[in-house]
């Protein structure tokens, strides 16, 4: 008895490092990584995010207190008024319109990631909904924490990926990022062994499909 957050990516430690000193995010940090790899990945993730914003919508659904409904209503609008505006202004500074990513094909990597998601939330609880999210939450913050901490990240106009690092390193994520952890770390206190084991299973299952997720983009895989 008695887990927190943080219990979870040391139970995951290989994979979650796998996933936050992925090649990918070497390469943007260096300012390195390929234009057509970054395309890939930004049109994939306009797919991801939109179904992200499912996933808050069935957060909403499995949602048992106000408190719980307006967090998922929070993130759900995070998601669709800023992460997806965002988004679409970024893939239109690398040459991406609506139209392109209104017709795009889903690549493997997210469909399995997003269904993979959805299908855990709607079998599972609450809980077992916000571990599987928690990975790409709490994952991007401490990406663009250690990225900034590394000697090969170049900051500034000389990296083009200068933005992506700027919007997850800014404020107002890493307050949500902080907010989701002690959400977690509040219910993770009271569970037992045997449903951290469930929890544990999940965590490291949605660490995997977010690396998958940096290997299709440097793959271009679809
Ligand atoms: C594959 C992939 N994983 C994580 C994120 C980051 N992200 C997506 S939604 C969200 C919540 C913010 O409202 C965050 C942090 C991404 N963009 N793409």
């Amino acid at each position: 008895m008695g887990y927190q957050f943080s219990d979870l990516t040391s139970a995951c430690e290989q994979d979650w490092h796998a996933y936050i000193k992925h090649d990918f995010v070497r390469q943007l940090g260096a300012g390195t990584l390929e234009d057509g790899a970054f395309r890939h990945y930004l049109k994939q993730d306009y797919l991801f995010l939109i179904h992200f914003g499912r996933a808050y919508a069935l957060a909403a659904y499995k949602s048992a207190s106000l408190a719980d409904l307006r967090q998922a209503l929070e993130g759900m609008k995070a998601i669709i008024d800023i992460e997806l505006d965002l988004h679409i202004e970024f893939c239109r500074q690398w040459g991406i319109s609506e139209d392109d990513l209104a017709a795009l094909p889903e690549a493997r990597a997210t469909l399995a990631y997003t269904r993979y998601v959805l299908d855990t939330g709607s079998r599972g609880d609450l809980l077992d909904l916000h571990v599987a999210l928690s990975p790409c939450l709490v994952g991007y913050g401490e990406i663009a924490r250690w990225l900034n901490a590394q000697p090969f990240t170049r900051r500034g106009a000389d990296n083009p990926f200068d933005a992506w690092i700027a919007m997850y390193e800014g404020e107002e994520f890493q307050q949500a990022m902080q907010a989701e952890i002690a959400w977690l770390d509040a219910r993770l206190a009271e569970v037992s062994p045997a449903r951290f084991a469930e929890l544990k299973k999940i965590f490291n299952d949605a660490t995997r499909l977010e690396i998958d997720f940096w290997q299709m983009g440097l793959d271009r895989a679809d």
